[in-house]
């Protein structure tokens, strides 16, 4: 494609070179620039892709996008100055795969918890509609049936264009991704129309990133701030910072609630909960009475949400009530891994203080004395990543002992971290009082088989913070591990 042709919509500062260059390839990343490739210059958190102009014009790239002019001018490449690269670069990758968010429905989910529950729950009941669907999520990504790996909650903006086309061409007509607040910052999202857009919550996360909680509610906003007039912009009513989400979003406002609450305060979705236990959830929803397979209150919102969705894209409301009542959680999400002797394994994607404790409370409700009157022990394993929001640590521990009889304390991917550090800041937590039922075993595999240990029948042993994931990330190093494997195996060793 013409460079020309490319910067179409691109505001431009400075050019120079020709702007009849023939593009064939386009990149963030200087190792991967060949002939023909146009290098975008992006200011990383690690590095600044400016220092890597040289290096791309030496292996041949056609053109570089960058914010700053190199001081010394490469011959025979064009150079494109701009205000802001990573923007920039969502405009060009738009126009670069031909706008392939404009052929099919884009749905984005934002928020700190159930963006993955919302985003799968869509994908899994709109093909249960009968639609060939996409799907852009933590988890995987999807084509219809063609499972992908991801390696991010929302893919960079050429990753993502080029995605969306392969779902375009594959006849999908609707696709539904995350949102990362990483990704409105970093301008991921950047060039894709969407047709919708759907907040789930906010509360404490990625403090390290965004510096403090307002900055993290206005990267969120900012995904509404993107909408189109053509869009919808669906929020959660009950959460203290829905309506903030959408002050200043061009989209047709629409809500949902669980919450009986006054008229202007109510959301446009209603729903209430009739019964919740280990068998699921029973619920109205705008006066339907429904069963569903998801487990915990939480996911009644999960549900609130994908219903409100499926009506704003012309569903009609009784076929999907009946087609959503059939649909399975995630992967990793509250996935249950019995023993032999009916001990109870939970593992699940628990890695925020808020999730944490929804998923505790939630079992602490399950709990019931067994037939011969046992009350049921809930004994969780628990850690915090590496890299990643330090001051959520104690806060994670404090629930965790609060919430459970036995704690054991252990590594979610440390990364680049020490991992003692990191238990270190979660044992400052923990109450004094609540110390005596708290171990810690850095070693995730020796934690559950210690928690397995204590465990008697029926007991509830959680595995919390890494879900569906089969790695642990120790420095840089990805070593294979699987909470659901261990816990089996852990089972059967016992
Ligand atoms: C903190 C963060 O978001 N980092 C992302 C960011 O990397 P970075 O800022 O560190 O990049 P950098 O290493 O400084 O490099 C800057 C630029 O120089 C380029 N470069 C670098 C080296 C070189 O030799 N040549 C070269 O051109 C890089 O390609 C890049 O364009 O840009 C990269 C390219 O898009 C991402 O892969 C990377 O995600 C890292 C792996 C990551 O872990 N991100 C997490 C925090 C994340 O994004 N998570 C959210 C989910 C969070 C949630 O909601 O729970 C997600 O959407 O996945
Ligand atoms: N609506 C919700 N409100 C609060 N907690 C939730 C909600 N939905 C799910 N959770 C909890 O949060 C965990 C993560 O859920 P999910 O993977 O859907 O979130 P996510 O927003 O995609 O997370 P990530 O930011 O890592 O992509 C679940 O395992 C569950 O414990
Ligand atoms: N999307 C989240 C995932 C956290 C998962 C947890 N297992 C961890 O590694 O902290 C993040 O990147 O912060
Ligand atoms: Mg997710």
């Amino acid at each position: 494609m013409l460079l020309s042709d490319l910067l179409y919509k691109v505001p431009l500062l400075a050019t120079a070179g020709s702007m009849n260059a023939e593009v064939t390839h386009l990149t963030m990343d200087s190792r991967q620039v060949a002939p023909g490739s146009l290098f975008i210059a992006v200011r990383g958190t690690v590095v600044d892709g400016h220092s890597f102009i040289q290096k791309a014009t030496s292996q041949g790239a056609t053109a570089i996008l960058c914010e700053e002019m190199p001081a010394e001018m490469p011959a025979d490449v064009t150079l494109v100055q701009v205000a802001n690269a990573p923007r920039a670069m969502g405009f060009v990758a738009a126009n670069f795969y031909g706008h392939p968010s404009k052929k099919i429905k884009l749905v984005g989910v934002t928020g700190t918890n159930g963006k993955t529950s919302v985003a799968t729950l869509l994908f899994r009941l709109f093909r249960g509609l009968g639609y060939r669907c996409g799907l852009l999520s933590t988890v995987q990504n999807q084509i219809d049936e063609t499972v992908l790996p991801a390696t991010h909650t929302t893919p960079d903006a050429i990753s993502a264009n080029e995605l969306l086309l392969k779902m375009a061409q594959a006849g999908c007509t609707h696709v539904f991704m995350e949102v990362s607040s990483h990704a409105v910052v970093q301008e991921r999202i950047a060039g894709l129309h969407f047709a919708g857009g759907i907040f789930t919550n906010i509360t404490h996360d990625h403090l390290d990133f965004h510096g403090t909680f307002d900055n993290y509610i206005k990267a969120k906003k900012g995904f509404f701030d993107q909408l189109p007039r053509s869009a919808f912009a669906l929020t959660n009513a009950d959460d203290k910072r829905g309506a903030v989400m959408l002050q200043n979003t061009l989209a047709r406002k629409e809500s949902y609630s669980l919450q009986t609450l006054s008229a202007s305060t109510a959301g446009t979705f209603k729903g209430k909960v009739l019964a919740d236990g280990l068998f699921g959830l029973e619920m109205t929803i705008d006066d339907r009475q429904v069963w569903f397979k998801l487990i915990g209150r939480f996911n009644a919102y999960n549900l609130l949400a994908v219903y409100g969705t499926a009506v704003l894209l012309g569903e009609d409301e009784e076929e999907i009530l009946t087609q959503l009542s059939a649909v399975t959680p995630p992967s990793g999400r509250f996935e249950q891994v019995i023993s032999d002797d009916k001990i109870v394994g939970i593992v699940d994607y628990a890695h925020t203080p808020d999730a944490l404790q929804n998923v505790l409370e939630t079992i602490q409700n399950l709990r019931q004395n067994n037939e011969e009157g046992y009350f049921p022990q809930i004994i969780t394993v628990v850690g915090c990543g590496g890299n990643r929001d330090a001051t959520k640590r104690p806060i994670m521990a404090q629930i965790a002992t609060k919430l459970s009889d036995r704690v054991i304390l252990t590594s979610d991917n440390p990364r680049f971290e020490d991992p003692m550090a990191i238990l270190e800041q979660m044992q400052a937590g923990v109450s004094p009082v609540n110390a005596r039922k708290t171990r810690t075993i850095e070693d995730r595999r020796e934690a559950i088989r210690a928690a397995v240990a204590l465990a008697k029948p029926y007991d509830i042993v959680l595995v919390a913070g890494k879900g569906h994931e089969t790695y642990q990330d120790i420095q840089g190093t990805k070593h294979n591990f699987d909470d659901r494997v261990e816990l089996r195996e852990a089972f059967q060793n016992r």
